[in-house]
């Protein structure tokens, strides 16, 4: 395929990927920067043959469309169609499933050594981006690729923005190698070769030039080469044709390799261009905009704040969608991002709490899966003041099984000191949020789904108070009671059934004086949450229940014990059972059960 022709192929691509987009929503500005890096990279590696370890997965639409997933790629992140990250379900050139950042190099590692192993001669690559390289997880593995003697190419798809700008020692590092004057020059000088000599470019010899020169310019190190890794680049990350000569020689080479790429987020749609943050992660168009619990809580800590000096809102390069970037407008010295390092801020929090702040750390529910330790070993066990905001618990929709937040209830239950409360309302949010930070004495989780609502701010401002955390009987009936946590209130209470409905606020500790209320007047209790069953709230009651010495029938209603797909909330609610519908139908079932097991 000729330049022109591979130009006009990039452009075809990214028309469709725009196209689609828009009417999907997805991973717009990051898809947008990859186009072109990913077509070199398959005219010189055979994902069929060779590893390709692509780092968070949601940069993938190109692979995809050049994969066999052309035809189905209008239905990306829709029920039932492609997903929007990498996963081996859906192709076996999908290396390594992913969804969280930072796990390729470890991962590339460890095929690497399997091929060792099974003596098949491949070659492993990994695309990484300059934001989920400043991942614990893979400045780990980076340390150990000299160790391995590893051989993996990496390529590092630096656009200097994680979803917000890029945050931290390495991302200064990096912008400085990016805007090197070497670099802009080398860039010309290497056009211009290319335009004169179609073959005979000695590539290496460039390289060496730029690597040099660089070495020369940065005074002293390089990080990649201090890890013992050769650093090739910056190039630029949209001309094909450079960086199909790069790979093809850095291909042959024994060493453990850095091949740093220079790209623009949301290249070629200038909307994105001019936004990448917003892009990153692209509603469909005409989606109507309403307030997001992630928004509600950044007014929410913001007001708070206004009175309280103490408080402090701490992201994992997620400023924008936990809404913390409405907080940091409006209180910038008390806002810390500190990149995609989930482990880092709650540990952060926690000494922050031990010394009298009050640190709210603000994680989606699915990403805080990897900061366990650090919640039971730094917060918990030391009863550190610590209000962790879980974002997008439960199902989140689009983004799928990597993304849903439905095993938060259950890593937690478990942990001493540890406070779980899940609102069921904005009104009931704002109100405990408030309470919580009142009374800050010990680890607070305060879990929230991803769901947007009208309201009107003011009114739940004014509305804000301290409340009682026990739960509430929001309806009394005869045939049974439901006890629900969380949002999913609202589903049972459009349940035409005669049932008492009590609304959990906490989830531990459990209110035990309204349980036992409940166990005196009722012979069956059905349980709901939006959360896996299996070591969930809904267990928590039985086993309470069981100790009380209670000879009822307990019924959970949850998610069972299966990876949930991606599609819209609705739809994976009403797959799931978890609707009014669903819940309904659960339900009457065991009821018509309990009558006839009276009957006899
Ligand atoms: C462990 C984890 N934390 C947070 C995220 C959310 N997240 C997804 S992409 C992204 C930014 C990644 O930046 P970069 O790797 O530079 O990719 P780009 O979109 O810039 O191409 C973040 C923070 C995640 N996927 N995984
Ligand atoms: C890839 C990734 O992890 C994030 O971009 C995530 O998809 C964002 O999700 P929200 O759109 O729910 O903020
Ligand atoms: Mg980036």
């Amino acid at each position: 395929m000729s330049h022109e022709e591979l130009k006009s192929l990039a452009e075809e691509i990214r028309q469709r990927i725009v196209e689609v987009v828009l009417k999907n929503g997805g991973h717009l500005a990051s898809n947008l920067g990859t186009v072109e890096l990913t077509l070199a990279l398959y005219r010189v590696f055979d994902p069929r043959e060779d590893a390709v370890i692509w780092d968070t997965g949601h940069q993938t639409y190109t692979h995809k469309i050049l994969t066999g997933r052309d035809e189905q790629f209008h239905t990306i992140r829709t029920f039932g169609g492609l997903s929007g990250f990498v996963t081996r379900r859906e192709s076996p050139l999908d290396w390594f499933g992913t969804g969280h950042a930072g796990t390729s190099i470890a991962a590339a590692l460890g095929f690497e050594k399997a091929f060792e192993f099974l003596k098949e001669k491949r070659h492993v690559v990994v695309v990484i981006g300059d934001g989920a390289l400043t991942s614990g997880m893979a400045l780990e593995a980076l340390n150990q690729l000299k160790n391995l003697n590893s051989k993996i190419k990496i390529i590092l798809n630096d656009n200097g923005m994680s979803i917000s700008q890029n945050v931290g020692g390495l991302a200064y590092h990096l912008s400085r190698l990016r805007t090197n004057p070497i670099y802009l020059k080398g860039k010309k000088a290497l056009k211009k070769v290319l335009e004169k000599t179609e073959i005979g470019f000695e590539l290496e010899e460039e390289m060496r030039y730029l690597r040099d020169g660089l070495k020369g310019l940065i005074q002293g190190t390089n990080f990649f080469e201090a890890l013992g890794l050769k650093y090739f680049g910056p190039f630029d990350g949209h001309d094909v044709e450079l960086l199909e000569r790069v790979l093809k020689r850095v291909k042959e080479y024994d060493y453990p390799s850095v091949v740093h790429v220079v790209t623009r987020k949301g290249r070629g749609f200038k909307a994105a261009e001019e936004d990448p943050t917003t892009y990153h992660s692209a509603s469909p168009v005409g989606k109507p905009k309403r307030l997001s619990y992630s928004e509600l809580l950044g007014y929410t800590l913001s007001k708070i704040a206004e009175s309280d000096e103490k408080i402090v809102a701490i992201t994992a390069a997620m400023a924008d969608g936990t809404g913390l970037s409405i907080f940091q407008k409006n209180h910038p010295e008390r806002f810390f991002d500190l990149g995609i390092t989930e482990q880092s801020c709650v540990t952060f929090g926690a000494a922050l709490g031990l010394q009298g702040m009050k640190p709210v750390v603000a994680i989606y529910s699915t990403f805080l899966q990897r900061a366990f330790d650090q919640i039971v070993h730094d917060v918990a066990l030391q009863n550190a003041p610590v209000l962790f905001a879980i974002d997008r618990s439960g199902v989140v929709g689009e983004d799928g099984p990597t993304h849903h937040g439905l095993f938060d209830i259950n890593y937690l239950l478990p942990i001493p000191n540890m406070k779980i409360v899940s609102p069921s309302s904005p009104q009931e949010f704002v109100n405990v949020l408030y309470t919580v930070l009142a009374n800050l004495d010990g680890p607070v989780a305060v879990r929230y789904p991803k769901e947007s609502f009208e309201a009107d701010l003011n009114s739940l401002f004014e509305n804000m108070r301290e409340i009682d955390l026990g739960w509430k009987v929001v309806r009394e009936g005869k045939d049974a009671a439901v006890i629900v946590t969380g949002t999913l209130l609202k589903e049972v209470l459009r349940i035409p059934l005669d049932v008492t409905v009590i609304n959990a606020l906490t989830v531990k500790p459990l209110d035990t004086h309204v349980l036992r209320e409940v166990a005196q007047n009722h012979r069956l209790i059905f349980t709901v949450e939006e959360a896996m069953k299996i070591g969930g709230f809904g267990s928590y009651v039985a086993q309470k229940l069981w100790e009380m010495g209670w000879k009822g029938r307990v019924v959970n209603i949850g998610v069972n014990d299966h990876f949930v797909t991606h599609g819209s909330r609705k739809e994976l609610l009403e797959m799931l059972g978890l609707d009014s519908k669903g819940l309904s139908k659960t339900m009457l079932t065991y009821i018509k059960v309990r009558s006839e097991e009276g009957k006899a």
